[in-house]
């Protein structure tokens, strides 16, 4: 259930997650691609989820496609804009997009410094037509390794003041976050918040890991924080968030089914949770379908689905007078 007198937020939102299928295909005819189909119902299972991933590298691959198709940064901002679209589309209040200007940039040799300048341009123009507020995080994919994370971290705070936060996302497994603690000190020096993927394919260790060393003041996923009872007594306890995302959760196999997904347990505890989509076009869902479809499967009641909205409100990286803005919106709209 969604209550409309409070705001609908989406904090874990992959903009290069949820490039539309049929601007995949519209971008792979202008840049002279071979794609997998010439259609859409045919080159839908290559960008889309269909059956549940065996593992979240298998699942990342979904995504390639989409950044495949970006031959140049017009393109970029293409995308950008219609992920503001796509919010306003969804019902969605105020959004924080992720992308990884690297991942974006590297199938045309692109510099990841202008993908940054085209997402920050095309979401700006997305936000001002269709009247969203939108923030931006940069992503540093480890799954390409650490200096490349590097270049990608250069790329994003050249244009730290129009970004709210940096991020780690990709291969958990394969690149553990002991690798950038690094970078992230940077990204604190750089005076950028912090949202780490973790506790999603690795264990609880990674959690505590992207907390301690890395200086991550949300978690995205934090699945498998539910191994480790000091762990969750501990995020109870500072106050920091887990952005759940339930479908994405089930597609990765990180869950086997929702039932058996530890959302409740978290919300139990008085961990702040918030639902989320990740990688709506690569699903095939949206955030509704998180809050009306996914929570009610993963055990959630009316009261706990409207506290993740509180929640989501409350682990914004936006000022209290952002957050006092959204409420008045839509306690108006009633
Ligand atoms: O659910 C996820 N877990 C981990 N990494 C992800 C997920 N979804 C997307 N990415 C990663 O984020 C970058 C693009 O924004 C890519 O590195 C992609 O693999
Ligand atoms: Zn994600």
């Amino acid at each position: 259930m969604i209550d409309p007198s409070l705001p609908l937020l989406d904090l874990h939102r992959h903009l290069d997650g949820n490039i539309r299928a049929a601007t995949i295909l519209e971008l792979g005819r202008a840049f002279d691609m071979m794609l997998p189909a010439t259609e859409l119902a045919g080159l839908r299972p290559h960008v889309q989820v269909v059956d549940n991933a065996p593992d979240l590298v298998s699942f990342l691959s979904k995504l390639d496609w989409g950044v495949k198709v970006l031959g140049d940064y017009d393109a970029c901002r293409r995308v950008a804009f219609e992920n503001v679209e796509d919010l306003q589309s969804a019902g969605i209040d105020y959004a924080e997009l992720r992308f990884s200007p690297a991942y974006m940039a590297m199938s045309h040799g692109l510099d990841p410094q202008g993908v940054v300048e085209a997402v920050i341009d095309g979401v700006a123009a997305g936000s001002r037509d269709f009247g969203i507020p939108v923030k931006l995080i940069g992503i540093m994919s480890r799954t390409f390794g650490q200096d490349a994370c590097e270049r990608e971290l250069a790329a994003c705070l050249a244009h730290k003041d129009r970004l709210v936060a940096m991020d780690l996302a990709g291969d958990e497994l394969g690149f553990p976050g002991e690798l950038f603690n690094d970078h992230f000190r940077r990204v604190r020096e750089a005076g950028l918040r912090i949202t780490v993927h973790a506790g999603e394919a690795a264990g609880a260790a990674s959690i505590w890991q992207a907390i301690r060393s890395l200086g991550a003041e949300r978690i995205g996923h934090g699945v498998n924080a539910v191994q480790d009872p000091a762990l969750l007594s501990y995020l109870a306890e500072q106050r920091i968030g887990i952005e759940s995302c339930l479908t994405s959760n089930l597609q990765t196999s990180t869950v086997a089914e929702l039932s058996s997904h530890p959302i409740h347990r978290f919300l139990e505890l008085g961990i702040p949770v918030c639902l989320n989509t990740d990688d709506p076009a690569v699903e095939g869902i949206e955030l509704r379908h998180e809050y009306q479809i996914a929570a009610v499967r993963a055990g959630l009641t009316p009261a706990q689905t409207r506290l993740c909205q509180e929640n989501a409100l409350a682990m914004a990286f936006i000022s209290a007078g952002e957050k006092a803005a959204l409420l008045t919106a839509s306690a108006e709209r009633q």
